[in-house]
């Protein structure tokens, strides 16, 4: 679409390469008559232009500002490929229910990128064109990666099948708990807290995203004191058990350093936070791959570009990024938990995690069809302000194939930290077994929660102190897609 006077490319050499400014769309930043190579990468671009300014030329800015452009005619374009380096806007679509915003359609060369690199994806799609002045704002909804690209990722270094046999867990969701207080425990006292929830039933515990070094507990102790609780809670319940270590640190060096202790000491996970960026990220992963441990990741820092939907980044091309990066766990949202997440956008972020290719899911955000050429499954990790009386809730929209982390929901039990543990498990394994006797969990589960609860104290106190407890607000990030009658 665009107005009938949209300008259009400039053929003529002797005129588009006159120095002086031109539209970016007469630069050839747009052509709607462009058929997208298997090979390219395609972008959706949600632009809110300014007042006056042509959506086509929006458009085109977009395209022209994240690959080849510049605001003013360059004779050194003619030195290289410009018309297949320049990438082209080739569709725009105005977004149902929000005047002024027009989802855009990108088509990127792949010859633009730098193989196995997403700090290069990154600096060329989001690099500038956020900033620029004639859009009011900018997000990036999705994109599809070409499996020529995706081959050059290394991906997940266990991901789902072999996480799972490596700990000999199958049938169900992992249950696990973020460590609470999230600051100030000693290191003794943590690992206490870290035994009571792995011996009363979790799989995994977890430091929280901001422990990290502190004066109250330096990261060897916490390490050592952790361990020890793993290793007892193990050894008595003869259950794999693991304690995400968070390795998170100012350098490198330093985080190398703190994984390879982990590993020493036995751990099977270790764990970074998002903020550690792109290199950073890819770095750990190639490190844990050649030292057999999970990698969990906590996104911590996307709800400042992710969450409102007229400006930044969606966390469905964070999913992306972050399973050709390559990490085995990944904080995906809860829908009914404490923190942002409309349940089908959520359940498009584990699509992007779980399956071998991603369909088209526009209720679910999801724009392209993805192949993942083989590249590992992500674990996806639900967590934030969960508790047991949700359990039927999370096994309907997330199936097996999750870690569900209780933090609050485990330490803040009237009856202790093992109790909390309990209630969780004895919960989740109700669930299970209701569902796999073929009953329908999402109607009937506070029943087979109250059933559960009758020969299990823990479970009541769980569901007495939180039963009620919801987080009803209104979701920021959703679909924006409207179902087109169907013509018979
Ligand atoms: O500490 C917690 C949850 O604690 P609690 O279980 O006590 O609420 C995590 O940092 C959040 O899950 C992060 O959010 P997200 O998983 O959405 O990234
Ligand atoms: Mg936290």
């Amino acid at each position: 679409m665009g107005a009938a006077d949209t300008p259009q490319q400039i053929i003529d050499p002797k005129k588009r390469y006159r120095a002086g400014v031109l539209k970016y769309a007469q630069m050839g930043y747009w052509n709607a008559d462009y058929q997208p190579k298997d090979t390219d990468l395609l972008a959706v671009f949600r632009v809110t232009p300014q007042e006056g300014v042509d959506p086509v030329e929006a458009a085109a800015a977009v395209a022209g500002e994240s690959s080849t452009a510049t605001w003013t005619v360059v004779w050194t374009d003619r030195l290289t490929a410009c018309d297949k380096y320049r990438a082209k806007a080739y569709r725009i679509d105005p977004v149902p229910g929000s005047a002024g915003q027009y989802f855009c359609w990108v088509a990127y060369d792949l010859d633009l990128f730098e193989e196995g690199s997403i700090a290069n994806l990154a600096a060329s799609i989001i690099g500038n064109v956020f900033s620029f002045k004639p859009l009011k704002a900018c997000r990036l909804e999705d994109m599809r990666l070409p499996v020529a690209y995706v081959k050059t990722f290394r991906g997940p270094p266990t991901g789902i099948v072999v996480e799972r046999e490596r700990l000999e867990k199958y049938g169900r969701p992992l249950l696990g708990a973020t460590m609470k207080p999230k600051l100030g425990l000693s290191g003794k006292n943590y690992g206490r807290v870290v035994y009571e929830a792995l011996r009363g039933g979790l799989d995994f515990t977890k430091d929280d995203e901001n422990i990290n070094s502190q004066p109250f507990m330096h990261w060897r102790d916490r390490f050592l004191y952790c361990m020890e609780g793993v290793n007892q809670a193990a050894a008595q319940t003869g259950e794999s058990k693991g304690h995400y270590l968070n390795i998170t640190a100012g350098t490198m060096e330093e985080m190398y350093k703190r994984a390879e202790f982990a590993r020493d000491l036995g751990s099977c996970i270790v764990m970074i936070d998002l903020v550690i960026g792109w290199t950073a990220i890819q770095s750990i992963s190639n490190w844990c791959r050649d030292n057999d441990m999970i990698l969990h990741m906590h996104r911590a820092g996307h709800g400042t570009y992710t969450r409102q939907k007229n400006h930044g980044v969606s966390f469905r091309v964070i999913a992306k990024w972050l399973r050709l990066a390559g990490v085995d766990h990944l904080h995906t949202g809860t829908a009914v938990g404490k923190l942002e997440g409309d349940p089908m956008t959520v359940q498009g972020f584990y699509k992007v995690c779980r399956e071998t290719a991603t369909a088209q899911d526009l209720p679910r955000g999801l724009f392209f069809d993805q192949d993942w050429a083989g590249i590992r499954r992500v674990m996806p990790v639900a967590s934030g302000g969960i508790h047991a009386g949700q359990m039927h809730q999370l096994l309907s929209l997330f199936g097996d194939d999750v870690v569900l982390q209780f933090g609050g929901g485990t330490i803040g039990h009237p009856m202790g930290i093992q109790a909390g543990a309990t209630a969780n498990r004895v919960a989740l394994e109700a669930m299970v077994l209701a569902r796999n006797e073929g009953r329908d969990i999402a109607a009937e589960g506070p029943q087979i929660l109250a059933d559960a609860a009758r020969w299990c104290q823990p479970l009541r106190a769980a569901l007495d102190t939180w039963g009620e407890v919801t987080f009803d607000y209104t979701s920021t990030d959703t679909s924006d897609f409207v179902p087109t009658a169907s013509v018979a």
